[in-house]
């Protein structure tokens, strides 16, 4: 369900109406959501260094990137909603991750034809997932299982799908450097999880270049429709560390042992149409028309019963399913050790250095 003009007007109408200051944070997302959806994109100049709220404003509108006007109207109405949990939207019931993901702004849900959008939102650090980001994709993807949507799309928001693991994921948390590692682990193999056991159609929008994690889990997903600036990369020997996202399994199964090698141990990087060759990617589209040709495709398939489309998927996975759960665990339990390795370590503060980028 796509949030209406006047779902749209009703929200702007009730936020006038809130008793309650709902704080900083709620009034600058406000702000920046009612601008992109009214004006689109900040283009606008960066306000002057002692304008202390104007640059918070400009701040807030810039992070949203390219986020569609839609989009942005429809999370404005969810977020006004989650204000007030009494005052519900006038086009019925909302997206089905409104109703379990925490706020998030780093991971955007929404609902559209009968489709759930699940966004890396982060387009400035190039979609990096951070350690909340694992969490809410988790939580994302356990909502979208029980919603009514037929298909559920992942993709990313501005010129990168992702760039795979924030790397500063391990220096900004408390806590030994053994417990860190545990939780990290753990909650890597729930996130791999909620991809092996999800119960619908997947499929990812690649728009733009993909590292790590975020190709990985590519194996587990139905579909891969690529725009040709896509490039699939796993450099994880030059970081230290090893496969995970079950790709020490799917990959050798998907393109065989010696290319799944070459892209997992030497850390090739390929191109969207090697990556179609090689059977990772279903499809790849010419960048300019790429949302569109994808979209009318998903649009089209998301018609199909739903019911016939989710149990096709599970005989499609159901037989796999054991196996790809101990991989994933085994994966966890090699890198929780890599994690603490000279090896990685290295090669984290390399990349923060400035001088080991990709
Ligand atoms: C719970 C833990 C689970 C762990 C799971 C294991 C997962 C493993 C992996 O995913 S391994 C892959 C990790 N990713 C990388 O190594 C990519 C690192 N990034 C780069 O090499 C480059 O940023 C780039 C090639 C992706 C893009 O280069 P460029 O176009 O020149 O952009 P910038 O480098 O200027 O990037 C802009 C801005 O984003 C920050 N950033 C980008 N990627 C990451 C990242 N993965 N982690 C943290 N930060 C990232 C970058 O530092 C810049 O920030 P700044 O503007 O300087 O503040």
């Amino acid at each position: 369900m796509v949030a209406s003009e006047k779902d749209f007007e009703n929200a702007v109408h009730q936020v006038k109406l809130l008793k309650e200051d709902p704080g900083n944070d709620a009034k600058l997302k406000l702000y920046a959501l009612y601008k992109q959806a009214t004006e689109g994109p900040c283009n606008v100049p960066k306000p002057r260094v002692f304008d202390f709220l104007g640059r918070a404003k400009w701040d807030a509108w810039t992070a949203l990137g390219s986020l569609p006007k839609e989009t942005a109207r429809q999370n404005y109405v969810d977020f006004v909603s989650s204000l007030r949990p009494s005052l519900t939207s006038s086009s019925g019931e909302g997206p089905a991750a409104h109703r379990s993901l925490p706020e998030s702004e780093d991971v955007v849900v929404t609902s559209k034809d009968s489709i759930t959008v699940i966004t890396l939102n982060r387009p400035a650090k190039k979609n990096a997932i951070t350690y909340q980001m694992y969490q809410d994709i988790t939580l994302a993807l356990k909502a979208a299982s029980k919603d009514n949507s037929t298909i559920t799309v992942f993709t990313g928001n501005g010129n990168y799908y992702s760039s795979g693991n924030d790397l500063s994921n391990f220096s900004n948390r408390s806590g030994s450097l053994q417990q860190m590692y545990a939780e990290s682990a753990l909650t890597l193999r729930n996130f791999v999880d909620s991809f092996i056991d999800f119960p619908k159609p997947l499929v990812a929008l690649v728009n733009g270049p993909a590292v790590g994690i975020a190709v990985t889990v590519l194996g587990l997903f139905d579909a891969v429709y690529a725009s040709d600036r896509a490039t699939f990369h796993t450099p994880f020997s030059s970081l230290g560390i090893t496969p995970e996202g079950c790709s020490s399994y799917t990959f050798p199964k998907i393109m065989g042992p010696a290319k799944a090698a070459e892209m997992l141990i030497f850390g090739k990087k390929i191109t969207a149409r090697e990556a179609c060759a090689q059977g990772l990617v279903t499809e790849v589209f010419p960048h300019n028309t790429f949302q569109k040709e994808a979209w009318a495709r998903l649009t089209a398939y998301a018609k199909n019963p739903p019911k016939a489309m989710r149990i096709g998927k599970q005989l499609l996975r159901s037989f796999g399913k054991e196996t790809l759960h101990a991989v994933n665990a085994e994966e966890c339990r090699v890198l929780q050790e890599r994690w603490l390795s000279e090896e990685c370590v290295n090669a984290i503060q390399t990349f923060f250095s400035k001088k080991g980028k990709l």
